[in-house]
């Protein structure tokens, strides 16, 4: 089945849907964040294209928490705003690179996100705080007030003047060099070093001075004065509602070449420290305090080790005492982003479970959780102050991100949608939940995708997608991988949870742990089985894609089978042992597949590389060079692999993305490049080379 591409229709042709032209769809605006104020306010970021074309960019939005009124805009900057959070007095914060428009100069060069707050009433926003290496998050106090704000600081800087003075020395001399004494040395797209995160105390965001007098930068204190190298003070803090304490997690060495991390609690008078729950065996991280502050919830990440992947449970602490004890005991999902009910009674947190990221309560005198939304997966999880109500994003792959308001008391509910600019009125298809068996009979549940008019007269060609992770699942929108812009084209899309999938059971992922190349893939294959008995697929027609860890399965399927006429491969892993050397986190990977010097057997057993001769299939290779988690020797070993065999492949590069592609004309030609790779391939189209690239 081949439906014509209303890209190449004239440009005036009304489209049936923004999937249809990759121009309509880059100007589908995006809702991000989520803020609650405590008397029931509602803010959302939204998304959208700058006028260029050139980036997306966000600005704060109002919802109407009742859903009576539409959402009015509330910000404008070309910048834009972002990472919105409500003071007590009705005041809304928020980071912004806008420049001030008191500033008699540019001090700061680059413009960097610094600190703003529009007022209670509306109006201009005002410049609160501003540092040369920028604001890189902050922290309100629900009942006091007060902010403590994330800033990266050069070594021994005492002050705002002397973080400044050293970055001026590094640039005027021409330094961009850093001499690293500990692992890691670089984090997802940027290196660290030599400035390092600290947390400095701002106490009551001070009042605004009349317009053209200039006021004093606030006094900021600095609480983690010792913060060093490689993460510093860490990038996640929550003050308690008086103010009076702040939790953050903190990174710490744990053997050779490896980090774990702690909880620990910091009076912000005195800046005093304590460690609260630290565990050799764990991560322990997201800590949120209760109404009363007198108790924390935090997440504990059960370390994984070569028999054994992690596990996750919620502690609840003591602050006093630091005695934790385990809220999600026997409960088979890993729970994350857990917060406090208004009366401190009640944990909600989320969960991925049976392909969908649900909301759950647990109460606090026991029992076990229980699920509150039945379908879709939800994030930025705020529960309103007199407890009436919870509000959240919730995304699905019949939905992108849209505020929602859930009822507390309910369970398995569908939530009310609230008013919002980024609700999408009609999708290029429909959606079905489907299931296989596997042989050892385990159930794979997977999402299918299929485009207006697929059937049996009329079979559509199949597009197997395979997520990343491994340990997460198909249950969310995303912009980068979106389903319907390839039904827009004709295409059914499978979306399988094979083994590694959460949201299955700790069993499950056992499953595939340590062999990647053993039930995740046979799990895959499996699920496609099922699928193509279909009438209204075409079993003939079919290509496998991936990113990240979908990339390296992508290439393991490409050494283990010729049953798919394309393979494209982002970012993807392709030898185990070199990757695992060279990718930001070593240690997140080691756990699982041994010190490869000593324990090779499971590199050799699953990396791609060493099945290279076996690749038949036609593959499309894409990779950023900015990629550091999957690092770009990857993806040019593989290119130089496939190029060395003749294998029929295209490398298509990025110079200046990292793990994602993010920037709207870089995702305009990925789109491109795959739907022509696949017109060429899956369709017997002829080739197409994409104008721009
Ligand atoms: C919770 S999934 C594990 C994420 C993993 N973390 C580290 C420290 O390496 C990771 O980044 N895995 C990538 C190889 C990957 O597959 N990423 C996927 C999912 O995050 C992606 O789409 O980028």
């Amino acid at each position: 089945m081949s439906q014509p591409d209303a890209a190449t229709e004239p440009a005036d042709a009304p489209a049936p849907t923004p999937f249809h032209r990759l121009a309509d769809y880059a100007a589908i605006p995006r809702v991000g964040g989520l803020a609650l104020s405590r008397d029931g306010r509602l803010v959302i970021a939204v998304q959208t294209l700058d006028p260029e074309k050139k980036k997306w960019v966000s600005a704060l939005w109002e919802v109407d928490p009742e859903g009576r009124r539409p959402a009015h805009r509330l910000t404008r900057s070309a910048p834009g705003e972002s990472s919105p959070a409500w003071a007590p007095d009705g005041s809304l914060l928020f980071t912004s690179a806008r420049p001030d428009p008191e500033a008699t100069a540019d001090k700061n060069g680059e413009p960097k996100p610094a600190l703003w707050a529009l007022p209670p009433g509306g109006g201009e926003a005002r410049l609160v705080l501003a540092r040369t290496g920028g604001v890189a998050g902050f922290a309100v106090a629900a009942d006091s007030g007060h902010v403590a704000v994330l800033a990266s600081t050069m070594p021994g800087a005492a002050d705002a003047e002397a973080d400044e003075a050293r970055r001026k020395e590094r640039k005027d001399a021409g330094v961009s060099a850093v001499l690293h004494e500990s692992y890691p040395v670089r984090f997802w797209d940027h290196d660290l070093g030599p400035a390092v995160s600290h947390v400095y105390w701002l106490g009551q965001v001070p009042p605004e001075v009349p317009a053209g007098t200039a006021g004093e930068p606030p006094e900021l204190r600095d609480l983690t004065p010792e913060a060093g190298p490689p993460h510093g003070a860490g990038d996640e803090i929550s003050l308690s509602p008086d103010g009076r304490l702040l939790a953050r997690s903190e990174d710490v060495p744990d053997g050779p070449a490896g980090r774990r991390s702690r909880l620990v609690l910091q009076d912000t008078a005195t800046g005093e420290t304590r460690v609260l729950v630290d565990d050799p065996l764990a991560d322990i991280h997201g800590g949120a305090f209760s109404p009363d502050g007198r108790s924390l919830v935090c997440v504990r990440e059960a370390m994984s080790t070569y028999a054994e992947p992690p596990d996750y449970t919620l502690l609840l602490v003591d602050v006093e005492s630091g005695r934790a004890s385990d809220l999600t005991a026997g409960f088979d999902r890993w729970p994350s982003a857990p917060q406090f009910s208004a009366d401190g009674s009640t944990v909600y947190f989320l969960a991925d479970d049976d392909g969908r990221h649900a909301i759950f309560r647990v109460d606090l005198d026991g029992g076990q959780p229980v699920r509150l939304t039945e379908d879709g997966a939800y994030s930025d999880l705020q529960v309103a102050r007199d407890g009436s109500a919870l509000f959240a994003l919730r995304s699905g792959y019949d939905s992108p991100a849209v505020p929602v308001r859930v009822d507390p008391t309910a369970e398995r509910q569908q939530p009310v949608v609230l008013p919002n600019p980024g609700t999408i009125e009609r999708l290029p298809g429909r959606l079905e939940e489907v299931e296989a068996v596997a042989a050892d009979g385990a159930r794979v549940q997977s999402w299918l995708v299929l485009p207006e008019g697929a059937s049996a007269d009329n079979p559509a060609p199949l597009l197997l997608w395979i997520h990343g992770g491994p340990l997460m699942s198909w249950n969310s929108w995303s912009w980068r991988w979106c389903p319907w812009v390839l039904a827009a084209r004709g295409y059914a899309v499978l979306m399988p949870n094979p083994a590694l999938s959460q949201g299955f059971g700790q069993d499950f992922v056992r499953r595939g742990w340590g062999e990647w190349g053993g039930a995740p893939y046979t799990d895959l294959m499996t699920a496609v089985d099922a699928v193509v008995e279909r009438p209204d697929i075409d079993a003939d027609r079919t290509a496998a894609m991936g990113g990240s860890f979908g990339g390296y399965m992508a290439n393991w399927v490409a050494t283990q089978t010729d049953r798919f006429r394309a393979i494209v491969t982002h970012a993807s892993l392709w030898d185990l042992d070199a990757f695992t050397g060279t990718t930001d986190a070593a240690y997140y990977w080691e756990k699982e597949w041994g010190d490869p010097l000593r324990e090779p057997k499971r590199y050799e057993q699953n990396s791609p590389h060493r099945f290279a001769d076996a690749i038949r299939t036609p593959m499309l290779v894409i990779h950023g060079d900015k990629d550091y988690r999957v690092p770009i020797g990857e993806g040019l070993r593989l290119w130089y692999d496939l190029q060395k065999r003749g294998v029929p492949s295209k490398f298509l590069y990025f110079p200046d993305e990292n793990h994602w592609v993010l920037t709207p004309g870089n995702t305009g030609v990925w789109y491109e490049t795959v739907i022509a790779f696949l017109a060429e391939h899956v369709l017997g189209e002829e080739w197409q080379r994409p104008e721009l690239v």
